[in-house]
């Protein structure tokens, strides 16, 4: 089938860990995917784009051929195609904040382990070779790296290899195979990569559009827009701990001379600690609301 050309390709994973997340941030972009889970390609409805269904490992490749102009997809399986490439075809253009997980070294619970040095002559089965050898000769340890495409935590029961190095996330896996996880290797979460391949100056806009949107969904994920009462002398204090507040709104309070109202976009998280802290500087009437959109 020739794909096209009027229409952007979007690479998603069809079914798996970053499915759901995936359709989840274009939709809160605004865009109305057409299909259900089964087919291998959807139009989206209301913008000129198309998004294609595939597995995670093909992304990378796709986006560097072309074939598909932007393509999410986890950080490992992307430095994993990255490590054995000589130029890279893609820029990556944003952190997505899901499908977060560690890619660990973890062994049998026995196992004695201090530090990298106990690697040192050993086998370890992996589903990520080139990451683990990066790491591997970073610390300077000959070890045998032992392929496996999946089930890498039965390496050690089927005595293919004493250590395995693969993704972690709550660690439930390792537990119920009675393995301990025991060194970080890389972290991991979901990226927005775009190919390199020169796009015609129609292409281009559509892309500059869909990156400005999915921009201002994920500004809005972390931002919070935050209201409280002030007096004159605690002002200060006050505007100086809004994380990531850029020039706050200041308007006398009618009827209360020497007391403010304090509206302010915080573009980072609010945590509780904060509040308790603002409360302490002397903020009262504290409010945090989400923001639904935002175009920066
Ligand atoms: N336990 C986890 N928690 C959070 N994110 C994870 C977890 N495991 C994997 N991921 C992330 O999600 C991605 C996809 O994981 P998944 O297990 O669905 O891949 P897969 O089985 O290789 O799927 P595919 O059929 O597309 O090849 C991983 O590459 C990683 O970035
Ligand atoms: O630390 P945890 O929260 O237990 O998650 C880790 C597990 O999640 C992933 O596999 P997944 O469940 O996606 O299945 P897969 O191996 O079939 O891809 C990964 O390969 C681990 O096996
Ligand atoms: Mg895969």
């Amino acid at each position: 089938m020739l794909t096209d050309r009027t229409r952007l390709h979007i690479a998603l994973q069809k079914s798996g860990r970053l499915s759901d997340a995936s359709r989840e941030l274009l939709r809160d972009a605004g865009f109305r995917i057409q299909s259900g889970k089964n087919s291998l390609t959807a139009r989206v409805e209301n913008y000129p784009a198309e998004l294609m269904f595939v597995r995670d490992d093909d992304i990378p490749t796709f986006v560097s051929d072309g074939a598909c102009e932007f393509g999410i997809v986890g950080q490992n399986v992307l430095e994993e195609f990255a490590l054995g490439q000589a130029d890279l075809g893609y820029d990556l253009l944003a952190e997505l904040g899901f499908g977060r997980c560690s890619l660990k070294i973890a062994a049998p619970e026995a196992t004695p382990y201090d530090g990298p040095q106990s690697l040192e002559g050993q086998r370890i089965a992996t589903s990520y070779p080139r990451i683990l050898a990066r790491f591997l000769e970073r610390n300077g340890i000959d070890a045998t790296i032992v392929t496996m495409n999946g089930a890498v935590e039965l390496a050690p029961r089927l005595q293919i290899a004493s250590f395995l190095c693969d993704l972690v996330s709550t660690g439930a896996t390792l537990e119920a195979n009675g393995l301990r996880a025991l060194d970080t290797v890389l972290e991991s979460q979901a990226v927005l990569i775009r190919t390199r391949r020169p796009m015609d100056d129609v292409r281009a806009d559509i892309a500059a559009g869909l990156m400005s949107r999915i921009d201002g969904v994920l500004a809005t994920k972390e931002s919070k827009y935050i209201m409280l009462n002030a007096s004159s002398e605690s002002l200060k204090r006050i505007t100086d701990l809004l994380p990531g507040a850029e020039a706050p709104t200041i308007v006398p309070l009618h009827g209360r001379p020497g007391h403010f109202a304090v509206h302010a976009v915080c573009q980072e998280s609010v945590f509780w600690e904060t509040l308790q802290k603002l409360k302490l500087a002397g903020a009262s009437a504290i409010l945090v609301v989400p923001i639904e959109k935002m175009m920066l």
